[in-house]
């Protein structure tokens, strides 16, 4: 059997409904394939239900150090079972809005299967084909199994199969200290679990400034997750229940025994049995589909979304590229990747916030770089909050005098570093933060007073 579309679009994750719906509306008769849960990895195994155990495990946190704030609310306990329903649902919930969404777009049919494609207009589906007149790709990418040794007979999990422990694990090891890796490894820690941490690099979040992975370090230690840094050389010996990481190159050699092991060392993506050769569609060497400002494929009519196109890989990037893709096909308008800033956060407590360079990456850019930094200990929120932790920081350009990028590791940092983000989109000076007169008491009041202490950096 063959079906005909004007559009199809394969995968439902975070770019693929919300271009479906724009395509149905300009009359286009199209097809979204989606081989599994619609939302995608940020709906069903990633932002949503990570963030959802984010929030139970502050709840745990908070618990325990009540009394500080003269509260008492007794011994904190911790029930999986219950906080794995909750993320179910809140997860649940969401899928379900999706797949309500498209059930609802007009000229918008959803069909489920694994699509692959036969020639650059034809996907097969099942025993059906697919002709799509534009084809638009929106796979997504899952977790990376590293090949190390022991790999294939040591039971392992991933960000899918450690959402559904209904169980505290007794020692989590974390393989990789990154977003993932921190993520779970600091809500597990304070579900109750021991939690170590073995990294390869030799320090944490190796792609931030060091004086950013020294102070997560500090809040990771302060909570009894045990690091293992410099970890070379990995195997994996044991089974389930009683496993053992060894780094043979550490030195010293290191070795960690847990109950559990979670493999958090990156992603890649879904580009591998999508027939990419028969469609003529190229890829870079770690399989992302290349394409070029706005999404375009080197294959005339087929463009590529989200993280399979390995320029971003967050859900707001992958909707980022719906927004170009939409912008510069149906409203004549030249919205571009370069014109996105670099802009996420880490989900640890508190939080990490980030936009545009680091530190480093301005310095070797050659900026004439100019750095102010503010400890949250003196910041009145965080103070009052009880939440000190962390520090501010601001990069900026001494010649052009507009921001570069920004850490605010601290209380509510995730959303304070949006006020200098959008100052960042404005291209204006910084001189605009300074000026500006910030709510009291927040953490945003005290980014004026950090750019008004602006030092040169050597
Ligand atoms: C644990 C975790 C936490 C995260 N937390 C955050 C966060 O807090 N903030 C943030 O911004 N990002 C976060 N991310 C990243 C974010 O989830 C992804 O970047 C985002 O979901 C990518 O969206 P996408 O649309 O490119 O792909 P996806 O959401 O992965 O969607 C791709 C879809 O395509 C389908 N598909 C794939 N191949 C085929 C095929 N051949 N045929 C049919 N269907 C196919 C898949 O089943 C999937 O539904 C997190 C990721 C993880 C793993
Ligand atoms: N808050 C968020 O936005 C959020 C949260 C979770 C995940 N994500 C997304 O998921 C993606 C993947 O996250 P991730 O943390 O798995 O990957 P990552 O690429 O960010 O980090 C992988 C980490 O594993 C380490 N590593 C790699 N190989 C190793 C090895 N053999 N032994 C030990 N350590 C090793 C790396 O040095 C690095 O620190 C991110 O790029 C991000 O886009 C985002």
């Amino acid at each position: 059997m063959s079906q005909r579309f004007d559009a199809v679009v394969v995968g439902a994750g975070q770019a693929g409904p919300a271009l479906a719906e724009r395509l149905g509306k300009s009359g286009r008769k199209v097809a979204v394939i989606e081989r599994k849960l619609v939302g995608g990895t940020c709906v069903n195994t990633g932002c949503i239900p990570t963030k959802a155990m984010v929030a139970s495990a502050y709840v745990a946190q908070l618990g325990r150090r009540s009394e500080s704030y003269g509260v008492s609310t007794g011994e904190v306990g911790v029930d999986m079972e219950a906080i794995w329903k909750r993320t179910q649902g809140i997860s649940g919930h969401s899928r379900s809005n999706v797949e309500k969404w498209l059930a609802g777009m007009p000229n918008v049919s959803l069909l489920r299967g694994h699509a692959a494609f036969e020639s650059s207009r034809t996907l097969r589906v099942g025993d059906t084909l697919i002709e799509g007149g534009e084809i638009f790709l929106n796979v997504g990418g899952r977790a990376v199994i590293p090949d190390f040794p022991g790999i294939d007979s040591v039971p392992y999990l991933t960000n899918t199969g450690i959402l559904e422990l209904r169980e505290l694990p007794r020692h989590l090891v974390i393989v990789g200290g990154s977003y993932i890796g921190l993520e779970f490894g600091q809500m597990f820690r304070r579900f109750g679990a021991e939690v170590s941490i073995v990294e390869r690099s030799d320090r944490l979040l190796p792609k931030e400034d060091p004086d950013v992975s020294a102070a997560v370090v500090d809040i990771l230690q302060r909570e009894g997750i045990g690091l293992h840094l410099a970890a070379e050389c990995i195997e994996l010996h044991g089974k389930a229940g009683d496993i053992s990481i060894t780094a043979k190159c550490a030195s010293p050699r290191m070795e960690v025994h847990g109950t559990h092991v979670l493999l958090a060392v990156g992603r890649r993506p879904n580009t591998d049995a999508l027939g990419l050769d028969k469609a003529g569609v190229a890829i870079n060497e770690h399989g992302y589909i290349t394409v070029d400002d706005q999404c375009r494929t080197n294959v005339e009519g087929i463009w590529a979304l989200g993280e399979c196109n390995g320029r971003g890989a967050f859900t707001h990037t992958a909707y980022n590229d719906y927004e170009i893709v939409a912008a510069n096909l149906l409203d004549g308008e030249p919205r571009r990747i370069s014109d996105r800033i670099l802009a996420y956060a880490l989900f640890i407590d508190p939080p990490l916030g980030r936009i545009g360079l680091t530190e480093r990456e301005a310095l070797n850019q050659g900026h004439d770089v100019r750095v102010g930094v503010r400890p949250m200990s003196r910041v009145g929120r965080a103070i009052e909050r009880g939440e000190t932790q962390g520090f501010m920081k601001v990069v900026v350009d001494g010649r052009s005098e507009q921001l570069l990028g920004a850490a605010i590791l601290g209380v509510n940092g995730d959303e304070a570093i949006h006020s200098l983000l959008d100052v960042m989109y404005a291209k204006a000076r910084y001189q605009t933060v300074t000026h500006a007169v910030h709510i009291h008491p927040t953490v945003a009041e005290l980014l004026p007073t950090v750019l008004q202490g602006l030092g040169t950096v050597k």
